[in-house]
């Protein structure tokens, strides 16, 4: 798991360190070297005489990277310093220089701005040290004139510049952000002006929110946390799920289970003018690893359901997890002109009983996903246990009915915001998909990014509605004594989800229902290469300075 804490609580940890003179600078700066040799190294073949920029704000980023600077240059690269503010980093000014760094003054000769970024765009390797966790609000200044006049010289390249078989003419420099990209939002992921995009990110101490969080994270690059000795105890903001942590929890059965103990997810799907939505739904939650499938819908659908699929069943009875709404249209209208085909009277009486309503008749309460039609049903006190799967228009048109003056493009723009906001309205767990999606829950956030863009496609939101209620329903009653883990539930299923779609067409387009199809064999694939509890990879201590 990947684990995020905001600015002010790395800085909080920084501090007793600092203080202390524990030579976190040093550390940092050092593991930044070491990243950005192993990246030559790899993709050029040797260091030696690599051209390397430093882009060097005012502050301790810009002092990250001149340090980092001076290391390259004793290992025999030839670097150079572009400073934008006369206020840069004293020490690692003076290291670099000791070691044979040049320094460009761009902010004595602000004009020059277009032709540096141009002979920036040449280099093999640029550091992007202009802000780190003190920026304010998007890039200002000449910083923000660098930023926007190299993004323009880097667009007419083709290839990195480490790829020595592209001609040199087209190719451009490999860009590792220091700490973050300069100008993104570190806590929320906002990108409201210009911002280098990172072929790599070196971070410090912890990931930081704004690496998981679009859209910033689609700027971010790879990224490498570095441990340079910071003791996080607070919660983090973000996390993002890695296949390992999902394999870990995924229950396997055992040979006294069966299919109540695996969870039987009851599904109010599709209805017959889209019988697809009941198929896809019902297929993701089979194929998922349901214990059995209740489909509960009209008959008409239902045959078309059991064709498809003959595991599902169609008679009521117990149910551990509830998928209401896929494929149902929303609004009171549709059941007024009856085009829900009764969906919503019965999605309702779903509800109830996942809330634990009729005095407990339909057994305790259980795990709810609410989907598409379904989200029209939800009350303001639903509990956590129920997980709302929106996209963005449908977040947007939930937060309006709740009297929040938002528009599509607001959530677009602040996905983790809007969704917590959601959580706050309803009460339930918010799944909001998304390039990345993002899950909001009590005191918990997630951000994953599994899935390829193809998975943008009809009836991929009702597979993961399906597969998400298989997996809520063998996790049922843990879910509902320990309610933030269905946000991890939701997490863990946009992984498999994300994941199955590459595996159902690993670098193109893909169906729906192929998404499910690839749905077992990922699975298998987690389990398969799932480390026991308590090993985890060594963490890379970067070693002390020389
Ligand atoms: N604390 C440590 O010893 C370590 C810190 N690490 C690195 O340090 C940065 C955080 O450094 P800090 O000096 O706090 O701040 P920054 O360098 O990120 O930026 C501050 C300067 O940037 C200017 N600024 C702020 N916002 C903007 C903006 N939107 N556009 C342009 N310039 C901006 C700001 O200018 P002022 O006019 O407001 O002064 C500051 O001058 C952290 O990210 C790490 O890289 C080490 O990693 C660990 C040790
Ligand atoms: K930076």
């Amino acid at each position: 798991m990947i684990s995020a804490w905001s600015a002010a609580d790395v800085r909080a940890a920084e501090e007793p360190l600092l203080a202390e003179g524990v030579p976190l600078m040093e550390r940092a700066s050092f593991a930044l070297a070491t990243q950005v040799v192993r990246d030559v190294a790899a993709r050029r073949g040797t260091v030696r005489g690599a051209r390397v920029v430093l882009l060097v704000g005012a502050g301790n980023n810009g002092g990250d990277a001149l340090h980092a600077g001076a290391v390259l240059a004793r290992r025999g690269l030839g670097v150079t310093a572009v400073l934008v503010d006369e206020r840069a980093h004293p020490g690692g000014l003076t290291a670099l220089r000791r070691a044979g760094g040049r320094v460009v003054e761009l902010f004595a000769a602000p004009g020059r701005v277009g032709a540096v970024a141009g002979d920036v765009a040449r280099s093999d390797v640029v550091l992007d040290g202009l802000v780190g966790l003190g920026a304010r609000g998007p890039l200002r200044g000449l910083a923000a004139d660098l930023v926007a006049a190299l993004v323009g010289a880097l667009e007419t390249a083709q290839a990195p510049a480490l790829d020595e078989a592209a001609p040199r003419a087209t190719r451009r420099a490999w860009v590792v952000a220091v700490d973050v990209p300069s100008g993104i939002g570190v806590d929320d992921g906002a990108v409201a002006g210009p911002v280098l995009a990172a072929d790599r990110t070196v971070t410090f101490g912890a990931a930081k929110p704004g690496l998981l969080l679009p859209p910033a994270a689609g700027l971010a690059g790879e990224v490498a946390v570095v441990d340079i000795g910071l003791h996080l105890d607070d919660p983090p903001a973000v996390r993002r799920l890695e296949p390992d942590d999902v394999a870990r929890s995924w229950p396997v059965p055992g040979a006294a289970d069966h299919k109540y103990t695996r969870g039987v997810v009851g599904v109010v799907a599709g209805t017959a003018t889209y019988p697809g939505a009941a198929v896809l739904t019902t297929t993701g939650a089979v194929c998922a690893g349901a214990g059995m499938v209740r489909y509960r819908g009209s008959v008409e659908v239902g045959r078309v359901v059991v064709g498809a699929r003959p595991e599902v069943v169609t008679v009521p009875g117990r149910v551990q997890a509830w998928v209401v709404g896929p494929g149902v249209p929303g609004g009171p209208e549709a059941e007024d002109e009856g085009q829900d085909d009764g969906q919503h009277e019965r999605g309702r009486a779903g509800l109830v009983a996942a809330s634990g309503g009729l005095g407990g008749l339909a057994g305790g309460p259980v795990p709810a996903v609410v989907d598409a039609g379904g989200l029209g049903l939800l009350d303001d006190d639903s509990p956590p246990w129920f997980v709302v799967t929106p996209h963005a228009g449908e977040l947007t048109a939930l937060l309006r009915s709740r009297g929040e003056d938002v528009r599509r493009a607001d959530v677009e723009a602040e996905p983790l915001r809007w969704a917590r906001r959601a959580h706050d309205l309803t009460g339930a767990t918010v799944l909001l998909k998304g390039g990345v999606t993002v899950v909001a829950g009590p005191g918990v956030a997630y951000a994953q990014s599994d899935g390829p863009g193809w998975l943008a496609t009809a009836g991929a939101g009702d597979v993961l509605a399906g597969l998400l209620g298989a997996m809520l329903a063998a996790r049922a009653d843990e879910v509902v004594r320990h309610p933030e883990r269905a946000a991890e539930v939701a997490a863990a299923a946009a992984l498999v989800h994300g994941r199955a779609a590459h595996r159902a067409n690993p670098g193109g387009p893909v169906a729906a229902l192929d998404v499910a199809h690839a749905v077992p064999a990922e699975v298998a694939r987690l389990l398969s290469s799932r480390r026991p509890r308590g090993t985890c990879p060594p963490t890379r201590r970067p070693e002390e300075p020389a």
